[in-house]
């Protein structure tokens, strides 16, 4: 019996030896996974964060690789090709100028070899820096004061502050510019075999006694008055033009320029067109000095390059005026300018970021839809996009005038509706009249419809 008990504890306790083994075999193989698994998530969180790690350290670097890949494949405007014999070499003395840069932009894009001179007094690196790396465009830091040996086989010689703040700013400066810088210019053309293009200025004509001024003209000018040191600097500018022309046989051009506005014109040059813009945008009186019955005629400064390109390619030697022929008076200008200034105004949040190409499109593509919404699509747009894009930045709305115009564009909005409405009242009325073909049978069919239509429903009734 005691055997028998023994003999059944002892294989109790073999199974359940047997039991506690396999218990304690799946407890070690279930330790053995999770310490496996959970090494390998903390191998793969350590992985994670190296990989975190390196991303934050290469992003910036990826950026950077990336900028630089946009600057190498840096776009250009178009540029047209020429071959050999038709592309020249042209120098541009104040290159980086309102003026001059706009000439760099025609004969860049007409496919020349251009180099830009420009010391920067007045002029600005940013008004050409979208050429800058190009193979057919320079750039030198150089005051023609200084001589400038270089190959060229066109010189235009537009070096020379041109707005009165600028140029009585250091009148010795200029009348050197003009005079010293004319004399080194004359002196590389004649060196280089180049035609010189002289840009000079209706100041030239001085306080005028006749009106129109046509070149033959002499000029009115006081030799010691304020604006002396330009008048005379330009005068004796074209002086020496001629003088090298006829002593040693240099090709030159001599440019009269008139009062010219456009983009890249400085806000603070001081001339009428950027005060009165300037002005206007900030809400103050505009300052029309004396009377307001001076006249003054503005040309584009697109028509004066084209101008510039001309007179250098044509065989006159003489001098010319380049300028718009029509006239108007300050004051005339100025209520432009107010006129101006405010409509756009109340159009900014619309055109804001759109630039003048598009808006032009823009503007004809409105035009051609909603023929009731006027758009002004002249000359007069130029000076209506200076107003707003040239000058954007120095905005500086206050409450009153938002609310102002908040109200006007309202109500603007409101009479635009009404017209279109109307607008796309009639053109249905004209679309139905066609189909019909006869306004009477139309009126007649629109009437009885009304006339009718309570008779139908008492029939239905
Ligand atoms: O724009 C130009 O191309 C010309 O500008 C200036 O000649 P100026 O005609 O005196 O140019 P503004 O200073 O713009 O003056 C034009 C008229 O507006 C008047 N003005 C100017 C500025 C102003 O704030 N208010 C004002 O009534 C002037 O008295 C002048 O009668 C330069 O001296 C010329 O060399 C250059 O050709």
């Amino acid at each position: 019996m005691m055997k028998r008990i023994i003999w059944m504890i002892s294989s109790l306790n073999r199974r359940i030896m047997k039991l506690l083994f396999a218990l304690a075999l799946i407890a070690y193989i279930a330790s053995v996974w999770g310490t496996y698994t959970n090494m390998r998530s903390i191998q793969e969180i350590g992985e994670m964060k190296i990989k975190q790690q390196i991303e934050d350290v290469v992003a910036p670097l990826k950026e950077k690789i990336r900028d630089l890949e946009q600057s190498f494949s840096q776009k250009y405007p178009p540029v047209k090709f020429l071959s050999e014999k038709d592309r020249k070499r042209i120098l541009i003395t104040g290159g980086a100028g309102f003026v001059g840069s706009h000439l760099t932009d025609k004969l860049m894009m007409d496919g020349h070899e251009v180099t830009v001179v420009d010391n920067f007094f007045t002029g600005r690196k940013r008004n050409v820096e979208h050429w800058i790396g190009h193979e057919n465009f320079e750039l030198i830091n150089h005051d023609v004061v200084e001589p400038l040996y270089i190959e060229v086989d066109q010189i235009y010689h537009l070096a020379s502050p041109a707005s009165p703040p600028n140029y009585m700013y250091n009148p010795i400066k200029t009348l050197k510019t003009n005079t010293i810088g004319t004399l080194n210019m004359l002196g590389l053309a004649k060196r280089v075999g180049a035609r010189l293009l002289l840009a000079s200025t209706s100041e030239v004509y001085g306080d005028p006694e006749v009106h129109p001024q046509n070149e033959d003209y002499w000029g009115h000018v006081n030799p010691i008055g304020p604006r002396a040191c330009y008048d005379e600097g330009k005068r004796v500018a074209e002086t020496m033009c001629y003088a090298y022309m006829k002593q040693e046989g240099v090709e030159v051009r001599v440019a009269r320029i008139f009062n010219t506005f456009g983009s890249r014109m400085h806000m603070n040059d001081g001339r009428v067109v950027s005060n009165f813009i300037l002005q206007a945008l900030q809400g103050e009186p505009l300052t029309v000095y004396g009377t307001g019955s001076q006249t003054r005629a503005f040309q584009y400064v697109s028509d004066l390059v084209n101008g510039l390109v001309l007179l250098m390619n044509s065989n006159i030697s003489s001098p010319v005026n380049l300028g718009n022929p029509e006239e108007h008076t300050i004051l005339e200008f100025a209520r432009l300018i107010k006129s101006l200034v405010g409509v756009y105004t109340c159009r900014e949040g619309l055109f804001k970021s759109v630039s003048w190409e598009v808006w032009q499109h823009l503007g004809y593509a409105i035009k051609a839809k909603l023929l009731f919404i006027l758009i002004m699509i002249n000359r007069e747009t130029e000076l209506q996009f200076q107003c707003t894009q040239g000058y954007k930045n120095c905005h500086q709305p206050n409450i009153l005038r938002v609310c102002f115009f908040v109200f006007f564009k309202g109500i603007v909005w409101c009479v635009k509706m009404v017209f279109f409405l109307s607008f796309s009242y009639i053109l249905d009325l004209c679309y139905t009249c066609l189909k019909f073909n006869d306004i009477t049978a139309l009126f007649m069919a629109q009437w009885s419809r009304y006339r009718y239509m309570p008779t139908h429903a008492h029939d239905k009734r």
